[in-house]
């Protein structure tokens, strides 16, 4: 008989307003799936990042069928694993692991989450010159995304340069040399000037750090701008982009995207992608209520 009960765990710091349980749960339901979510946080348990090996035996022996890690674990939990797929590997992280067959194989669904919310919601957008802001865990993985779907090159900043020097040097070594360079943020007028589209990658725009990550002068209407906040949904940047008649894309598709290739992964079964996207502003609210 197929199986049809999962249990599924999300382990990470801070991780108490996740949208991730209801989203997986009300998928499941829809499915007739019975389907538990549960959250492993690490300041619940007064546990370091470094535990992630032994919760991750921990589930796997109490029979969970697999978990999304978050965090600061994404690039701590691969050691602990017995084989990677292609994305983690590339990008040294992992975001969803499937315990199948007595093994714990990792995956990135934030790479294949970003192409795809990027593929739906900009279609036609030119790829030849993108800047990306940022170059942390989620920049690393939309970076990877912007340039398997094909971008010419991808000039990387962030108030860190040496985060954004690593990061294209990495990008350089995994898709060839050329495609990708950093900056210093006091490049941008120039950058963008040239380009045909922005990545946002940093967390500007949440509620705990207000405000836009470039002047609003930079932006013209020859330029996409694709926002990786989700939380909220509308973000400066959109606003401002969408003022100067900038085409947008706003995170919540790459966090209903991941989401859904974790489902899948994690089932066999496909996910309707397009109602788990429907779900997140009406979560966002009820979350931000909550907040
Ligand atoms: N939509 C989704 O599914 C997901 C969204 N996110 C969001 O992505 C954002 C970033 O998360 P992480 O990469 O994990 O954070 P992180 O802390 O790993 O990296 C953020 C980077 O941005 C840089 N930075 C901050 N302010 C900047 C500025 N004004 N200009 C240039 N660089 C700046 C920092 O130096 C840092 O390197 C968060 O808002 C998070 O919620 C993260 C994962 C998935
Ligand atoms: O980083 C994130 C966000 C997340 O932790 C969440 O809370 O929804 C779920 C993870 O799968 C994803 O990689």
């Amino acid at each position: 008989m197929p199986q049809d009960s999962y249990l599924i765990g999300l382990i990470g710091s801070g991780i108490g307003p996740s949208l991730s349980p209801a989203l997986h749960e009300r998928e499941a339901d829809r499915q007739g799936l019975r389907y538990l979510y549960r959250l492993i946080d690490l300041d619940t348990l007064g546990a370091a990042p470094e535990a992630v090996g032994d919760l991750l035996r921990a589930a796997r022996d109490l029979g969970f069928d697999g978990l999304n890690i978050t965090h600061p674990c994404k690039q701590l939990v691969g050691e602990h694993l017995d084989a990677l797929a292609p994305q983690a590997e590339a990008l040294g992280a992992v975001n969803t692991v499937v315990f199948s067959d007595g093994r714990a194989i990792g995956h990135n669904t934030d790479v294949t989450g970003f192409a795809a919310s990027f593929a739906r919601g900009l279609p036609d957008a030119p790829l030849e010159r993108v800047v990306q802001l940022g170059a942390g865990g989620a920049g690393a993985a939309v970076a990877h995304a912007t340039l398997t779907l094909g971008a010419g090159h991808i000039t990387v900043t962030d108030a860190l340069p040496d985060r954004a020097a690593d990061l294209a040097a990495s990008l350089n070594r995994h898709f060839g040399a050329g495609r990708a360079a950093a900056a210093t943020p006091d490049r941008l007028a120039e950058l963008l000037a040239g380009a045909d589209g922005i990545v946002h990658a940093t967390p500007t725009g949440m509620a705990a750090h207000p405000g836009l990550p470039l002047p609003a002068g930079l932006l013209h209407p020859g330029l996409w701008v694709a926002e990786v906040v989700y939380r909220p949904l509308e973000t400066e940047l959109l606003r401002a982009a969408r003022a100067v008649g900038c085409a947008t894309l706003d995170g919540g598709g790459m966090a209903a995207f991941q989401a859904a290739d974790a489902f899948r992964l994690f089932t066999g079964r496909e996910p309707d992608a397009g109602r788990m996207l429907a779900d997140i502003a009406p979560l966002g609210d009820v979350m931000s209520v909550r907040d």
